[in-house]
């Protein structure tokens, strides 16, 4: 069995938003009998803002970017010294391991980050991961970890994705209003019609509430990882006691192949390209290469290898891609064949404008 294991600044820190050792210790001991019985751990760890709010005397988690990125800084070193000073006490070594989105969604790069946490595991390490706040910009961050969970779920093949938060488990609604009822089981879509997820967390300290924790179960879900959603004071219980806890969230879909679903769940287009009826049928349908003949429009900077998102003449997305082309590039291209192209300006203008492996249908 391996098993990802998210938990949140909400979990991590104390009332005045520093952080909450006792709960650090609690987790750390949960993670560490899961070890001892044999299965493999890798821990995605929220906090590092969290814990840099008290040695830089700051009130809240700030705002701003700068101030969190400085405030991530000073506090991801002493999170990680907190995890090494007591997962030693189990005789357990930790590695850190911090993303953004694009090291993961070019080609080749995530293959780079499943090497690095595949030979940790097989070291016998237990590795923490965190987004790599100090360099993600706003185009290349998750600003939460539960989405990177899911996407590091799919990535090492964990058997099981848990997420730990400040609250027991999915309710129907605002769980702090009376009545609100707690989800056992979800299995698809039928089953959240109904459910309110757009109260704000009650933390100070947390992101995105329950809407990034429902997004990220539907990404693991949708790749055929069960996701289970509890408090990180229900963590022995749900790693370790053998019975349900919480809200379990049940396999929806099967594996992918894990780049197409960081590019459909973890960037956003650095541009738009807008397609005929044609080249929207031969996307969803023929699963085909998107050819510049196909493209009406082209909006925003991109360079060759970001993501841009393929939009039918209405505006909707229709899939993601990484595009082959500069922004510079594609408008003379647009409407024209690849033969025509390539005798005009050079056999380097004769490939797809996005090819159907860097490519993801979203409808
Ligand atoms: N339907 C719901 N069920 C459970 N929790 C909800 C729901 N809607 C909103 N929430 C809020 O989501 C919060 C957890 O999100 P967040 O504060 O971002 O935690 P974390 O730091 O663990 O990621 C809970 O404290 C809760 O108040
Ligand atoms: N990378 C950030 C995590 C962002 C965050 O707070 O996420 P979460 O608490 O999981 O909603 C940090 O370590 O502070």
């Amino acid at each position: 069995m391996r098993v990802v294991v998210k938990v949140g600044s909400s979990s991590l820190s104390s009332a005045d938003g520093g952080l909450q050792l006792s709960s650090l210790h609690s987790l750390v001991d949960a993670l560490a009998a899961v070890r001892e019985r044999g299965d493999e751990v890798v821990l995605v760890s929220s906090g590092a803002i969290a814990t840099g709010l008290a040695p830089l005397t700051l009130p809240t988690r700030p705002r701003d970017l700068a101030t969190q990125q400085a405030a991530a800084s000073v506090g991801q070193g002493l999170l990680m010294a907190r995890y090494t000073e007591r997962f030693a006490r189990h005789d357990l070594v930790v590695g850190q391991v911090l993303l953004t989105v694009d090291d993961v969604v070019r080609r080749g790069h995530y293959r780079n980050a499943y090497r690095t946490l595949a030979r940790l595991l097989d070291l016998g390490v237990v590795p923490v991961v965190n987004e790599n706040d100090t360099v993600a910009t706003q185009e290349i961050r998750f600003g939460d970890n539960d989405r990177l969970a899911a996407l590091v779920a799919h990535l090492v093949h964990a058997d099981r994705l848990v997420l730990l938060s400040d609250v027991d488990g999915l309710y129907d609604g605002n769980p702090s209003r009376p009545g609100a009822r707690l989800l056992r089981h979800v299995h698809g879509e039928a089953d959240l019609e109904d459910v309110d997820i757009a109260a704000p967390g009650a933390s100070r300290v947390g992101t995105g509430g329950m809407v990034t924790k429902v997004e990220a179960a539907r990404i693991a879900t949708g790749a055929g990882i069960p996701v289970v959603l509890t408090s990180a004071a229900n963590v022995n219980l749900a790693l370790n006691g053998g019975r349900e806890v919480g809200t379990t969230f049940h396999p929806t879909g099967r594996r992918r192949p894990t780049r197409l679903l960081w590019l459909a769940h973890a960037t956003t287009g650095k541009g738009t390209l807008t397609l005929d009826a044609g080249a929207v049928r031969a996307l969803t349908e023929g699963r085909a290469s998107l050819l510049p003949a196909g493209v009406t429009g082209c909006a925003g900077t991109f360079d060759a290898g970001d993501p841009v998102d393929l939009v039918d003449e209405a505006g909707t997305a229709v899939a993601r891609g990484l595009v082959a082309y500069d922004s510079t590039e594609v408008p003379k291209m647009l409407g024209r064949s690849t033969r025509d192209l390539a005798v005009e300006l050079g056999p380097e203008y004769e490939r797809e404008l996005v090819h159907r492996d860097d490519l993801v249908v979203l409808v």
